[in-house]
């Protein structure tokens, strides 16, 4: 199996409006099959429009330019993901790549049971599973997240932020995709339990295998979670390279910038082990 879970060649993307803006400018990476890739840079760079164009996620007046992205699936075929139908791009978006939205915590029902909620997961995309084996497999997700498949009943108000957050990242685990994206999936919570989350999300792709592309604003805590980073200016990844050495040897100009700009970077790095 390749070492390559995604191959984005000369991918760009520009909003067509007056002026048009090109939000991602000829984008090279690989992202590695297991490795939790950061995507870094000020607001505006480009970060959430490439997270989402990769996956097909973009609207109009959002337009693909040019580029390939290619998804070296675990099965061993490869998928331009261009190529797919609409049937097949959301079939693949729940299947092969998941996503956990900023402020996703919030999208829950709330008048349905976090239990159901995930059931719904699987009634739609695995419909040959019985009802029991829906429920066995939500518990199961409640305790691999640590919400403790007592939960199942509870109704989101019943939870704390970062509870709802494990739900939600219970949900993009469900069907075991090989890729989860997410884009400041942590932002809105208190500094513990965001770290008590990330060691989680680093742990879970140690047990499964996933890749993990982390969008946020916050460099110092990408530098605890990722094993390479990408950073991004105006559209562009100016550098990508391990954290250790983003941290302690940044080539770019930009880079060293944006790395001055996080004083507590010039203390301890922080307790997350990757
Ligand atoms: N629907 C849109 N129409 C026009 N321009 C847009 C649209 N969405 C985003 N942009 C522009 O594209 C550029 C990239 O935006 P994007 O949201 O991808 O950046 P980001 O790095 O994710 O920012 P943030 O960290 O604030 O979410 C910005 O200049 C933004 O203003």
């Amino acid at each position: 199996m390749s070492d390559a879970l995604l191959s984005v060649n000369n991918f760009s993307v520009m909003y067509d409006v007056e002026p048009p803006v090109e939000a991602v400018r000829n984008v090279d990476f690989t992202l590695r099959r297991g490795e939790i890739l950061g995507l870094a840079g000020e607001s505006g760079c480009g970060k959430t429009t490439l997270a989402y164009g990769i996956q097909r996620l973009l609207k109009a007046p959002a337009v693909i330019t040019s580029g390939s992205v290619v998804f070296h699936d675990g099965s061993g075929e490869d998928v331009e993901i261009s190529q797919l139908d609409v049937e097949e791009l959301r079939r693949f978006r729940w299947d092969k790549i998941s996503m956990v939205f900023q402020g996703a915590m919030n999208a829950l029902n709330p008048v349905a049971t976090i239990g159901s909620q995930l059931e719904d997961v699987y009634q739609v995309h695995r419909p040959a599973m019985s009802k029991s084996e829906r429920r066995d497999a939500v518990v199961e997700l409640l305790e691999i997240v640590k919400v403790g498949g007592e939960r199942r009943r509870s109704f989101p108000h019943e939870l704390s932020g970062g509870m709802r957050q494990r739900v939600m990242i219970a949900m993009a685990l469900a069907l075991r995709p090989q890729l989860m994206v997410m884009d400041e999936p942590t932002t809105a919570l208190d500094v513990l339990v965001q770290r008590e989350i990330l060691r989680q999300i680093s742990e879970l792709r140690h047990k499964f295998g996933f890749s993990v592309i982390f969008i946020t604003h916050d460099l110092p805590l990408l530098l605890e979670i990722s094993d390479r980073i990408a950073i991004m200016r105006e559209g562009e990844i100016v550098e990508i390279n391990t954290a250790e050495r983003i941290w302690s040897d940044p080539q770019d100009d930009y880079t060293k910038k944006l790395l001055s700009s996080f004083p507590r970077l010039t203390g301890e790095k922080g307790l997350v082990s990757r």
